[in-house]
């Protein structure tokens, strides 16, 4: 029993009430309805017996009691089936909202590398088939559960009310059902597990192949990628045909061995009658009734391969939820001031160790660039700040606190970071900057969309702030995106902030409007900005030089320059490459 309450309470995302509500008055509702029928089975058996037996008196006042039951049948029926409807009609879809929501927040506090392990599809597979597959079956599944035990409980009141010799032989070949059944369900299980995983490959093959369009068209690709997503779609038909063909026939004899139960009620029966024990009206009423009770237990089997979906689709849904957010061991206070400070910290993702025992002090309101070759951990460095991951060895602190004794929330609200790859919402452009600063008003957000230099080319829009943007910001340039980012960033005003890549994809005329804007915003601030660019981090406080994972040199520019190493050789690079044209590598190609 506690085991069954464990599943239930795991198939119904923890919320078992109403799921248990639904099938108690799906159960009432189907008992009630059910009602009618074993009265015309008692009046048809009254109104035979004359016929049968000469003589015997027609059962007059058995008959109007049967009326009577009808009668208050009806008006029981109608309260019981409203009520029910009225629960239906609720639905899942609340619990599965709420059980979606909850996971949005999960996968916001998830470490990043959860993501590492995870795909893009697995995790969308999450959140749109399982949920959907947990919410169907709530809504249909449990309830034909209970509309099978109520008809089987019915039928089995009736029939042990007339004979219950009769009764224990129509019950005979049911336990000898349920090895098949098992089978099946076993089988069922497994190839399921398949088509699902089947499922998932092929969702995430259509997003990368969706995703990835552009880029396949610019290498004229798409072949090669369609063949892929075919042979996914076409592994995804076969599963689905291997888990019908793998259940079917143990199914069926599952189902053989009950229709023969029909067999032994008649032998049993006809012996009894011979007997002298059973009356052959009684035996008619058995040969009716008897698929009564097999069917339901019939549907019962068609519906395991729904109870192994929901069950794996479930599994899945607990693995997310739960995986542990990063955690953090309260108590050490608030940070005083912005200062960083990287003591030794090594950090590998996975097995692969990418920073190797790493000092660094940064004050507070201090500019310290973070260059070197790619590859070399600059943006790593960022990440463990901003306590994407949790370094593998070593401190971090910010304001003197180390980030493990701060939530990643706190360390967030910190903390204002201009990626690399700006993603917008598919919302308005006033919604992509406020972002930065819930609750910021219309005016807030000009002022720093002005500051961010966008506020021109957002006016420009057709509908202004109000303006839409596609997906992933797929309307605007990537300059305009990176700008709105630096916006949000303005917005949120957080003391530490980090700058990665902020100016790459500026043409020259909005890098000078950005650099100002950036000045803006890195005012008072502690900045940590990440440049290939050496020329826009001259004036640094102190530059950081990085190689595989190493500090390498560090200094101000003028020192750095002076001591003839990585930052020289990199710096020399870019002086020639500043003459570079585009001719002269065309010519030597
Ligand atoms: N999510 C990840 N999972 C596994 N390895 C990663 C991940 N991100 C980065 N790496 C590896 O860590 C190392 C450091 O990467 P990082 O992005 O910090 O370098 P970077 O100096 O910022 O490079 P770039 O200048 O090209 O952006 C690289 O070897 C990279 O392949």
């Amino acid at each position: 029993m506690r085991r069954f309450k464990a599943w239930f309470q795991k198939i119904t995302l923890g919320h078992p009430g109403h799921s248990a509500k639904l099938c108690l008055w799906m159960f009432l509702d189907n008992y009630v309805s059910a009602i009618p029928y074993a009265i015309m089975v008692i009046a048809v058996f009254l109104l035979f017996r004359p016929i049968i037996i000469p003589g015997a008196p027609i059962p007059t006042t058995g008959l109007l009691i049967l009326c009577g039951a009808l009668a208050v049948q009806a008006v029981i029926y109608y309260f019981v089936a409203r009520k029910s409807y009225m629960i239906s009609c609720a639905g899942f879809a609340e619990v599965v909202r709420k059980a979606r929501m909850a996971m949005g927040e999960q996968l916001r506090r998830l470490p990043m590398g959860f993501y590492n392990r995870r795909d893009a599809g697995d995790l969308t597979t999450v959140l749109l088939r399982d949920y959907e597959t947990v919410e169907s079956n709530n809504d249909t599944l449990m309830p034909k559960v209970a509309v099978i035990a109520a008809r089987m409980s019915m039928a089995l009141i009736v029939l042990t009310v007339f004979d219950w010799r009769m009764t224990l032989a129509t019950l005979v070949v049911i336990p000898l059902s349920i090895p098949f059944a098992v089978v099946a369900y076993r089988r069922l299980n497994r190839k399921n597990t398949d088509l699902l995983n089947a499922q998932q490959d092929n969702t995430a093959r259509i997003l990368e192949y969706v995703g990835g369009i552009q880029t396949l068209k610019a290498f004229n690709q798409t072949d090669e990628m369609y063949r892929s997503l075919r042979a996914s779609c076409d592994a995804l038909r076969q599963r689905s045909i291997a888990m019908e063909k793998a259940s079917a026939p143990v199914g069926m004899l599952a189902r053989a061995v009950l229709n023969a139960g029909t067999a032994v009620v008649m032998g049993f029966g006809v012996w009894l009658m011979l007997n002298g024990s059973l009356a052959p009206l009684t035996l008619v009423v058995f040969l009716l009734l008897a698929l009564n009770l097999y069917n339901p237990i019939m549907s019962f089997m068609m519906m395991l391969v729904n109870i192994t979906r929901l069950n794996h689709c479930t599994d899945r849904i607990n693995e997310v939820m739960s995986e542990t957010p990063l955690p953090y061991a309260e108590g050490a206070g608030k940070p005083s001031g912005a200062a960083i400070c990287f003591k030794n910290v090594s950090f590998g993702y996975g097995n692969k160790e990418v920073l190797h025992n790493i000092s660094l002090d940064i004050p507070q309101h201090s500019l310290t660039a973070l260059v070197g070759p790619s590859g070399s951990g600059k943006s790593t460095i960022t990440r463990l700040i901003a306590r994407f991951w949790d370094a593998g060895s070593g401190s971090i602190t910010i304001g003197g606190v180390p980030v493990t004794c701060l939530s990643p929330d706190d360390v967030l609200s910190d903390v204002s970071m201009v990626f690399q790859d700006v993603y917008l919402f598919h919302d308005t452009i006033e919604a992509n900057i406020r972002m930065g600063r819930e609750g910021a008003t219309r005016e807030e957000v000009i002022q720093a969309a002005k500051l961010a230099a966008c506020h021109d080319f957002i006016n420009a829009l057709p509908n202004g702030y109000d303006t839409m943007v596609g997906e992933g910001g797929s309307t605007l340039s990537g300059g305009e995106k990176q700008r709105i980012s630096i916006a949000r960033a303005l917005l949120k005003n957080a003391p530490i902030v980090l700058l990665d890549e902020a100016t790459a994809s500026l043409d020259p005329e909005n890098e000078v409007l950005i650099q100002q804007a950036i000045d803006a915003l890195v005012q008072n601030k502690t900045v940590i900005v990440i440049a290939h660019r050496l020329r826009s981090v001259q004036n640094a406080d102190q530059i950081i030089v990085l190689n595989e994972g190493h500090v390498q040199q560090a200094g101000t520019h003028s020192e750095l320059l002076a001591a003839d190493g990585l930052y020289k050789k990199l710096w020399d690079e870019q002086q020639k490459a500043g003459s570079w044209r585009l001719r002269q590598t065309v010519a030597n190609i």
